[in-house]
């Protein structure tokens, strides 16, 4: 039996430094593959964990949603198959649903023995309320959907602020177990009775109903349920057995898409019965496309720039180029950036940022520099001038 723990999270979370802390202090000595998926396409992170000597799948074809599950299957099974792993640690993108990568996992489920043991959310403390507001259709799904929630950088926040946090999370799941305890102080024993305790409730995630029905709505789904429950694809279905013809996906109307605001039902009907929204105009959630729906992919809304240099960079434009990013929006709507990059001294240093905050590291010397930026509304061209990469 291999067990699968499931760690997702928004853009620059913690995601990567909350696994650090699993492998140190709960999977010590088990034989253990890390599966990612990055939604930039040069991938940063898994230095450290190569060097542990930790087995890594990296996904980088895209991001693990409805259209990647069928990959992503194949790709987990080939880790059982080659390794056969006691643990697979699965690192979704920070834009991936939760609900999307368990149906993937519950795919595989038919045919190998393993066992989803937690669905953890890592959630940036400071940044909940502000990602809910704005980018609720991908964070909101993987809060709806963890049986564990873990919230990072809480030692850096008042009180008051952690419970403002926790509150808001629970609003949108109340079953999972919420972590709020800085994490250095946490023991290994308390994260593994988190994890156990999400292994617990995690019966109350699975249906079983027909599988490998074809639904109506034009989806294909691995789940199919009585009644309004959610199947775990992160969108409420109606009637399964009905057509309504529209070819439409039809979600929860009430739903923040994500763009921020708050769209209502028109007064159109397409036959099926059901109200849709069915917008003419430009969504302004940035991704650049009518809707007439209310489901986004993640490269509909998010857009990842990356290159690779041989610059070598002065503190100062480092400093420079950071402040830039996390401090303002002349280059569009930053969410995440990270890189690694040779300085002017000959030194390697490795960064990570996210709104308002930046940390730069020592880093190991590497076959070229290379940086990924990802937000909305990019400005590319002057992405590449503050990169000194055209
Ligand atoms: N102070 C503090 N910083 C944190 C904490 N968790 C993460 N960070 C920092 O936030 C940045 C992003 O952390 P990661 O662990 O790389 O986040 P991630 O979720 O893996 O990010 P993606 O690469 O976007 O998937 C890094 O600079 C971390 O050091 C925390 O609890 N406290």
């Amino acid at each position: 039996m291999t067990k699968v723990d499931i760690i997702s999270g928004f853009l620059g979370a913690g995601k990567t430094t909350f696994i650090k802390e699993l492998i140190e202090k709960v999977f010590a000595g088990e034989k253990l593959v890390l599966i990612e998926n990055e939604f930039g396409e040069i991938g940063i992170d898994g230095g450290f964990l190569q060097d542990a000597g930790i087995e890594i799948t990296e996904m980088n074809s895209g991001c693990i949603c409805c259209t990647l599950v069928g990959d992503f299957s194949v790709a987990l099974k080939k880790v059982l198959d080659e390794y056969h792993p006691d643990h697979v640690i699965i690192e979704p993108s920070g834009v991936g649903k939760l609900s999307d990568v368990a149906a993937a996992i519950e795919n595989v489920k038919e045919d190998a023995d393993i066992e989803i043991e937690g669905r953890i959310t890592v959630v940036d403390g400071k940044k909940a309320k502000m990602y809910l507001d704005n980018f609720g259709e991908f964070f909101e799904n993987q809060v709806e959907h963890a049986s564990t929630i873990v919230i990072s950088r809480t030692q850096n926040m008042t009180d008051e602020k952690i419970e403002a946090c926790v509150h808001l999370l629970r609003e949108k799941n109340d079953k999972a177990t919420i972590i709020s305890t800085p994490w250095d102080q946490l023991s290994g024993d308390a994260i593994r009775h988190a994890l156990e305790h999400g292994a617990e409730i995690e019966g109350l995630f699975e249906h079983h109903h027909d599988h490998d029905e074809e639904c109506t709505c034009g989806h294909h789904h691995e789940h199919h349920h009585d009644h309004d429950e959610e199947c775990g694809c992160g969108h409420h279905h109606h009637d399964h057995d009905e057509e309504c013809g529209c070819g439409h996906h039809h979600h929860d109307h009430d739903e923040e898409c994500g763009c921020g605001h708050h769209h209502h039902d028109h007064d159109e009907e397409c036959g099926c019965g059901h109200h849709h929204h069915d917008h003419d105009e430009e969504c302004s959630c940035g991704c650049g496309h009518h809707h007439d729906h209310h489901h986004h992919h993640a490269d509909e809304v998010f857009t990842s720039w990356g290159k690779e240099t041989a610059h070598k960079y002065t503190e100062e434009e480092l400093d420079y180029l950071l402040k830039a990013l996390s401090e303002t929006d002349a280059y569009g709507t930053i969410l995440r950036s990270k890189g690694i990059i040779q300085m002017a001294d000959g030194n390697w240093k490795q960064f990570d940022l996210v709104p308002q905050e930046y940390e730069v590291r020592d880093g190991k010397a590497d076959y070229a520099g290379r940086m990924v930026v990802i937000g909305t509304d990019l400005k590319e061209d002057e992405l590449a001038k503050l990169f000194h990469v055209q």
